[in-house]
C-alpha cells in the first residue's frame, strides 16, 4: 500500500491533538522522547511497539538509554510524514500509557 505525504496543515492538525510529539527541524519527521521507571519497563514498551510497527509494517528509528527511548517517525518511502506515522505513533503513546513513568 502507497501512502501520500500528508500536507503541512493536516500535519499540524494531527499534532495538536497529541501529547510531547514535535516536528523535526527537517519538517519530514516526527519525534518523541519516552521515560520509563526502569530499563525493563522501556524495553517492554519496545517489545509492544515493534509488534506494532511489524503489523502496520512501519517501523521506528529510536535511541535506547536506560529507562530513555527517543523516536523518530518517517514515512522514507514517501520522503515525509503519512498516516502512517502518527497511527505509530498513537499506539506507541497508547503502549507508553500502560507504563507509569
Ligand atoms: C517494503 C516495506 O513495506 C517498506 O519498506 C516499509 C517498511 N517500513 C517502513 N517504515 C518507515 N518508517 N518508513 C517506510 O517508508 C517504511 N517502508
Amino acid at each position: 500500500m502507497k501512502y501520500e505525504r500528508l500536507e503541512r496543515a493536516v500535519v499540524d492538525q494531527n499534532l495538536a491533538a497529541m501529547s510531547e510529539w514535535k516536528l523535526g527541524a527537517d519538517g519530514i519527521s516526527i519525534s518523541k522522547s519516552f521515560k520509563f521507571r526502569n530499563f525493563v519497563e522501556a524495553f517492554s514498551f519496545m517489545t509492544e511497539a515493534a509488534l506494532a510497527a511489524e503489523k502496520f509494517d512501519h517501523h521506528p528509528e529510536w535511541f535506547n538509554v536506560y529507562s530513555r527511548v527517543d523516536v523518530t517517525l518517517s514515512t522514507h518511502d514517501a520522503g515525509g510524514l503519512t498516516e502512517q506515522d502518527f497511527r505509530l505513533a498513537k499506539a506507541m503513546d497508547k503502549a507508553a500509557t500502560r507504563r507509569a513513568s
